[in-house]
């Protein structure tokens, strides 16, 4: 916990109950349906929450943003985004049952009121959403083509609209053809040594007209 707050001091009691709590029902349920590795189940504040949240470094999401994490496994990046910011709304998608109940789990054990899990391909989803928020799931052609048409064209933020991944390695052959996207090191925003490699990608959807 003293990891999240070294890089988020500013948060509420409420959000530090909850992230204190996470751990202990990540463990619980993790005992039951393997959805985290053990390793990372042991660095859960690091290699997943600390990690998901560098996604506030990059933008500070207004209330009423509306956000879908596609292919949200065990329930990253959206849970620690969803405690960090109680007044955005976040959909949290993956084709694999058994990953969402840990999930449903998880998000009732911390009454998050502003989580809501679906079981589908995210192809299937027909609603949209101001920002897609995503982390190891697919190469970018790839998920640019599975949320066509999910990206509100309303834009009120100071980032607009779009893509918003977490991403390891180079990316320079994989972001080739998509010159709008910026790539932000996570290392300028934390100092150990795991996010050394890791990014986040934004990917603003333009529209035509
Ligand atoms: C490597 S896991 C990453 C899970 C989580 N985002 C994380 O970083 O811990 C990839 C997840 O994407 C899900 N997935 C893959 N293709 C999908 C699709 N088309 N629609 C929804 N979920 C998908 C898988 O079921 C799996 O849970």
């Amino acid at each position: 916990m003293e990891l999240i707050l070294k890089y988020f001091p500013d948060l509420t009691d409420d959000q530090i109950a909850k992230f204190t709590q996470l751990e202990a029902l990540y463990q619980d349920w993790n005992l039951k349906i393997n959805v985290v590795s053990r390793k990372d189940i042991d660095e859960l504040y690091l290699r997943h929450v600390l990690h998901a949240l560098a996604i506030a470094k990059v933008i500070t999401f207004k209330p009423g943003t509306k956000l879908m994490d596609v292919g949200t496994g065990g329930g990253f990046p959206g849970i620690p985004l969803a405690i960090l910011f109680p007044e955005c709304s976040f959909h949290l998608v993956d084709s694999i049952a058994k990953k969402l109940k840990v999930v449903d789990e998880v998000v009732a054990g911390l009454e998050l009121t502003n989580v809501k899990t679906t079981h589908s391909r995210v192809e299937e989803i027909k609603d949209t959403y101001d920002f897609i928020i995503s982390r190891a799931v697919a190469a970018m052609p790839t998920f640019v083509h599975w949320i066509k048409g999910k990206v509100a064209k309303k834009q009120n933020h100071e980032l607009k609209n779009g893509i918003l991944y977490l991403k390891g390695g180079d990316l320079s052959e994989e972001l080739q053809d998509y010159k709008t996207a910026t790539i932000y090191n996570i290392s300028d925003f934390y100092s150990e040594a795991f996010f050394e490699t890791k990014k986040v990608v934004h990917l603003p959807i333009k529209f035509k007209g």
